[in-house]
C-alpha cells in the first residue's frame, strides 16, 4: 500500500488505528472502520509537496524580454503547521524580477511553486523563505518579494483561541532588498488594484 508519493499509506493507518485507540476510541465500530486509510490518503495529499522538487513547478519559462516586476497575488495556501499537525490557510502574494534575459516562468507555475512547499509539514516563515529562495535558485530571479498572510488553526480553534488573528510574514531578495524598490514592491502586492 505504499504509494508512488512515498507515503507509507499502510504504516500510517496503522499509526492513525493506535492513535484512535489511545483517545479512547473504538477504530473497529462502524463510523470509523475506513477512518486510517482515509487519513493516511488525506495526509499523503497534504503532504504531497515532501516528494515534489521546486524546480519540476518551474521547468517551464518563456524569453519574453521583460526585466521588470511581475507580481502574482492572492495565492490560495492551505498548509499545515508542524507543531500540531492541523492547518494554517489564508494567501501568498509573489513578486519577481527576472533573470537578465527577461526569462519569465508561466503564471500558474508561481502557484504551483506554493504548493510544493505548502504541502509539507511547515511553520510559515520557512514557507515564506522557501518561496523566495526557490525562485533566486531556479529561476535566477534578480529580485524576490513574498508575502505570506494566515490564520493558524492551531491558534483559532484551541490553545490560546484567537480566532482571525492573521500572522503575516515576509521575504525580499537581490534588487528587492533596496529600499525604495521595496517599498514600491510591497505596496503594489498588498493594495487592492481590481477595485
Ligand atoms: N513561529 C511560528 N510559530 C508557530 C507556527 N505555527 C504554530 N506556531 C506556534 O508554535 C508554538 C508551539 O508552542 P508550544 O508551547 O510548544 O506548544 P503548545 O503548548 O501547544 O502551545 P499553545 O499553542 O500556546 O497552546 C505555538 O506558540 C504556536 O502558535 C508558525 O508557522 N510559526
Ligand atoms: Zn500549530
Amino acid at each position: 500500500m505504499t504509494n508512488p508519493s512515498g507515503v507509507d499509506l499502510t504504516r500510517a493507518a496503522a499509526a492513525v488505528r493506535e492513535l484512535l485507540i489511545a483517545l479512547g476510541e473504538d477504530p473497529d465500530r462502524e463510523g470509523l472502520k475506513d477512518t486510517p486509510g482515509r487519513v493516511a490518503r488525506a495526509y499523503a495529499e497534504s503532504f504531497a509537496g515532501m516528494w515534489q522538487h521546486p524546480s519540476e513547478a518551474l521547468n517551464r519559462t518563456f524569453d519574453v524580454d521583460h526585466d521588470e516586476l511581475i507580481i502574482v497575488k492572492d495565492i490560495e495556501v492551505y498548509s499545515t503547521c508542524e507543531h500540531h499537525l492541523v492547518p494554517f490557510h489564508g494567501v501568498a502574494h509573489v513578486g519577481y524580477i527576472p533573470d537578465r534575459d527577461g526569462r519569465v516562468t508561466g503564471l500558474s507555475k508561481i502557484a504551483r511553486l506554493v504548493e510544493v512547499f505548502a504541502k509539507r509539514p511547515q511553520v510559515q516563515e520557512r514557507l515564506t523563505t522557501q518561496i523566495a529562495d526557490a525562485l533566486v535558485e531556479h529561476l535566477g530571479a534578480l529580485g524576490v518579494i513574498v508575502v505570506v498572510d494566515c490564520e493558524h488553526l492551531c491558534m483559532s480553534m484551541r490553545g490560546v483561541r484567537k480566532p482571525g488573528a492573521h500572522t503575516i510574514t515576509s521575504a525580499v531578495r537581490g534588487q528587492l532588498r533596496n529600499p525604495a524598490t521595496r517599498a514600491e514592491a510591497m505596496s503594489l502586492l498588498l493594495s487592492d488594484s481590481r477595485r
